[in-house]
């Protein structure tokens, strides 16, 4: 292996960091590991002791001075790898260890941080010469274990000595045999991206879910056979190599085993599904040590970029979390529940239908997040490219898909701006072809209470995004009427068409 990096002190052994310990361990790298948490030391020790490979090659420490100490001497400089929670623990282990930081030693923060953290610590570690590189780390951590998708934005002649140890890490695409790692620009700009990411996966999980659903209850599907499904889906077509749309697959088709998880017998049988142990709540959100999504729709907002798609899967799993309310209100408010879908339309139809309007969302999603890098790169003068942002999803991380890689990858190559994905024309004219199966969903879906909170919200950013006589001329006139806000006239040359500023009219609807 070609890495000047001879060692690394990994900070946090959660899900993450343990993996990354074994993993850099088998890279052949002397890893130190610290976690506040003793047993995640001593179980990432135990791991590594099990693998003859690895012998010798990870120490763990409970004392964080030592842990920094380990790392003295044995390379040209320290190189850290953070794995923990993002916010005030990333801030305190900064602290604890910058008395022992130098000149020339670099941290890679390969957690999920909000960018302008990132970009506070960066100056912070400048002062003293020390490079903090801002590191989106995705795939879960079975990737963390055998090859993720790296974002690394930071400072660039830092990256580049470190460059060769991440490409080792990283996971390859398969096609090509490029690695899924590139500096994605300065700053915080590899953290945003990995929030990007995470927003995109939130509309693709939600879509998907959805999708499961109206299979299940809409057609009284057994959890197995949508697994098949998923399986052909994966194979060939648009859905072909999708992350999200495998794992599915494999996830429907787990029976409970007589070990279960030892914690409680849930819903299914012996031999029943896995999935039916499960219960509606994504409590992700609750105690706000995840929040990357969150920062996503607070992105968006703050950077005008429409992401409905995103927005409404996040909506979707926030009120899934407090279940004890949601089943207050559904009590009294009698909400309809999801019924069989009734009428004379084949399955086979509405499950190619389904599957046209997912990949349909999927791909809005990444619309979505695109233009929001894009948008975000132009204001802040990261410079991103965004066809390298397909290349590092090219495997290895969640979000990977191999057909939307392909169509966007190319458009995308060398490109640094991207004000609306529906200009490419092989967005435009996928988007284009799905959308009456899109609707189709919608319409069944509605009719017969599915939920489909991100399917529909694709159905109406395709709708407003294309569209024209928009109900934003009753909108612009009211906040005319009431606040004297102005409006741009129809037919005006400067005006219709113009640029997005306000308008030079006013209508004394009602004086004052
Ligand atoms: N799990 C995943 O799929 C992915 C996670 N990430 C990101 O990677 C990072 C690690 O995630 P993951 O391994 O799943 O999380 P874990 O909770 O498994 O591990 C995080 C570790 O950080 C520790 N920690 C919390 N607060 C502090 C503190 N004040 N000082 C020192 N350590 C602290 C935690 O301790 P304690 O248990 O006591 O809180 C825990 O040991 C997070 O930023 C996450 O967002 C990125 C990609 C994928
Ligand atoms: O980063 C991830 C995947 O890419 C992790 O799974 C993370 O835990 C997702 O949590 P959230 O959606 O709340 O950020």
């Amino acid at each position: 292996m070609t890495t000047a990096i001879k060692s690394i002190g990994v900070v946090g052994a959660g899900n993450m960091g343990s993996m990354m310990t074994l993993r850099f361990a088998e890279l052949g790298l002397q890893v130190s590991v610290w976690d506040v948490v003793k047993k995640n030391v001593d179980d990432a020790v135990n791991c590594a002791k099990q693998d003859e490979a690895i012998t010798g090659r990870v120490q763990g420490f409970y004392d964080i001075n030592k842990f920094t100490k380990s790392l003295e001497g044995k390379s040209e400089r320290k190189v850290f790898m953070f794995s923990i929670t993002h916010g005030h623990p990333a801030d305190e282990v900064l602290r604890m260890i910058k008395p022992d930081l130098k000149a020339g030693d670099i941290v890679l923060d390969g957690g999920n941080e909000n960018y302008r953290n990132t970009e506070r610590r960066q100056r912070e570690c400048e002062e003293i010469g020390v490079s903090w590189i801002g590191m989106g780390v995705s795939g879960g951590y079975q990737s963390a274990r055998r090859g993720p998708s790296l974002s690394p934005g930071g400072d660039a002649k830092a990256l580049e000595l470190v460059m060769p140890f991440l490409e080792s890490y990283a996971a390859h695409d398969p096609k090509t045999g490029t690695a899924c790692v590139k500096r994605m620009g300065p700053g915080g700009s590899g953290h945003y991206i990995k929030m990007v990411h995470n927003g995109i996966e939130g509309g693709m999980l939600s879509s998907l879910a959805e999708t499961w659903q109206y299979m299940h209850e809409g057609l009284a599907m057994e959890h197995g056979e949508i697994g098949d499904v998923f399986n052909k889906w994966s194979e060939s077509g648009e859905l072909r190599g999708n992350y999200l749309v495998n794992i599915g697959a494999d996830m429907l088709h787990k029976k409970r085993t007589p070990h279960g998880d030892r914690k409680g017998e849930g819903s299914s049988r012996d031999n029943g599904y896995v999935i039916d142990d499960v219960l509606d709540k994504v409590v992700q959100d609750d105690d706000n040590t995840e929040g990357t999504p969150y920062w996503c729709l607070m992105e968006s907002a703050a950077r005008h970029v429409s992401c409905p798609t995103l927005a409404a899967a996040h909506y979707l799993r926030v009120a899934s979390g407090n279940r004890i309310e949601r089943a207050r209100v559904a009590k009294k408010m009698e909400m309809p529940m999801p019924k069989p879908i009734e009428g004379t339309r084949d399955h086979a139809v509405i499950i190619e239908n389904l599957r046209q309007a997912v990949f349909c969302s999927f791909l809005a999603s990444f619309c979505q997040g695109l233009e929001l890098i894009s948008r975000a790169s132009k204001d802040e003068g990261w410079d991103v490219n965004l066809g390298d942002c397909l290349q590092i999803w090219r495997a290895g991380c969640i979000i990977k898909s191999d057909y939307i890689a392909d169509l966007l990858q190319p458009a995308l190559a060398g490109k640094n701006e991207l004000t609306n994905a529906k200009f490419v024309d092989a967005v435009s004219h996928e988007l284009r072809q799905k959308f009456h199966s899109l609707k189709q969903i919608v319409m069944e879906g509605t009719m017969f209470d599915q939920y489909i909170p991100a399917l529909s919200a694709t159905l109406e950013y395709l709708k407003y995004e294309g569209g024209l006589g928009l109900p934003t001329q009753f909108m612009e006139a009211q906040m005319d009427y009431f606040g004297s806000h102005n409006y741009n006239k129809p037919g005006i040359p400067g005006e219709d068409p113009g640029p997005v500023h306000k308008g030079p009219h006013h209508y004394e609807w009602l004086p004052a």
